[in-house]
């Protein structure tokens, strides 16, 4: 597709990294993202069957500022980024690099709008997209993106799957980043559609009653962290990936326990250990239906030695295999 057509406030630029040479035997992220428009990438070039992917990076803390949270998500792309380009490049899809929307000031909203319409232009084109957020305001930037296109239009199930500490289902005056999921309940409810979400990962203690109370009206499914073990995560998101076609997941990287992943607004003192999360993304990029991902809540200001921003690319790298 013709990148050069999409609305970004901030192209992108060249990737970095470690260099071992040239060709595929060396390939590094930095080496097979490509950053248009002088920018061309050697994965681009070899034939693939797998979907081309495409990723956008929404510099958006406004959310979590409006929620009372710690701010700084909004540098999380350019650490994601960072941490992504070192890593050996192993897959064989074109991978695309197409910039950033940045939100200004408090024009949160806008900034949504936004990145939502060059999102749907990607995946109408059948590019499978990705977003580095943002705090999880980005979920509601992600959802405007899959909404639009042609293939919910023409009835496509969707799904939407948060691994995430929290249900994000708050009844606020206006969107933060502890809102997108109640905002899209209510999007779909008025397209005349019901919004089939699941979360993986909730802590009791850390949502209140009224947050358990509007997921179970919206009959959201839920996994609490401490019944997260291998087998039952597997199972609950097999049942989920059959009631879809196709599947928006997001990771709110305070899903994980705090030692692993430090750097976030409100870090888990209990979370769902790593090889449970890794295991979802292989699953549900196994399914065949992911559509859409994004990963959120990094805050590189309190992350310690980049651990957060690593293990946020090792997540995008195990499911883009
Ligand atoms: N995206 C943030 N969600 C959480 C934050 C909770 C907290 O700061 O303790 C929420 O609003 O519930
Ligand atoms: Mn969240
Ligand atoms: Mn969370």
């Amino acid at each position: 597709m013709d990148f050069t057509s999409l609305t970004v406030d901030t192209p992108a630029s060249a990737w970095t990294g470690r260099n071992d040479g040239d060709g595929p035997a060396h390939r590094r992220w930095w080496q097979a993202v490509a950053t248009p428009p002088s920018g061309t990438s050697d994965a681009a070039a070899s034939p693939s069957s797998a979907a081309p992917a495409a990723l956008l990076g929404f510099r958006s803390d406004e959310g979590v500022r409006r929620n009372a949270g710690r701010v700084g998500a909004a540098a999380a792309p350019a650490a994601i980024r960072a941490a992504l380009g070192s890593l050996a490049f192993h897959g064989s899809r074109a991978v695309t690099d197409v910039g950033d929307v940045v939100v200004a000031g408090d024009a949160l909203e806008e900034g949504q709008a936004r990145a939502g319409r060059a999102l749907t232009a990607m995946l109408d084109a059948g590019q499978l997209t990705f977003v580095l957020g943002g705090g999880h305001e980005t979920a509601f930037a992600s959802y405007l993106g899959v909404a639009g296109t042609a293939a919910v239009a023409n009835g496509a199930r969707l799904g939407v799957l948060n691994l995430d500490a929290h249900f994000d289902l708050r009844d606020a005056p206006a969107p933060t980043s502890g809102t997108p999921f109640l905002q899209m309940a209510r999007a779909e409810a008025a397209a005349g559609r019901e919004l089939n979400y699941a979360v993986v990962g909730i802590s009791e203690p850390n949502n209140t009653r009224v947050l358990f109370d509007t997921a179970h009206e919206l009959d959201v499914k839920y996994l609490l962290d401490e019944d997260c073990s291998a087998e039952r995560t597997a199972a609950f998101v097999s049942s989920f990936l059959e009631t879809v076609d196709i599947v928006y997941l997001t990771i709110d990287l305070d899903v994980l326990p705090a030692s692993v992943a430090p750097g976030v607004s409100a870090p888990a003192a209990y979370g769902v250990p790593l090889p449970v999360i890794a295991a979802v993304c292989r699953q549900v990029a196994a399914s065949g239906k992911l559509f859409h991902f994004d990963v959120a809540e990094l805050n590189p200001e309190f992350d310690i030695d980049n651990r957060t921003a690593k293990v946020a690319a090792r997540l995008i790298d195990t499911l883009l295999r």
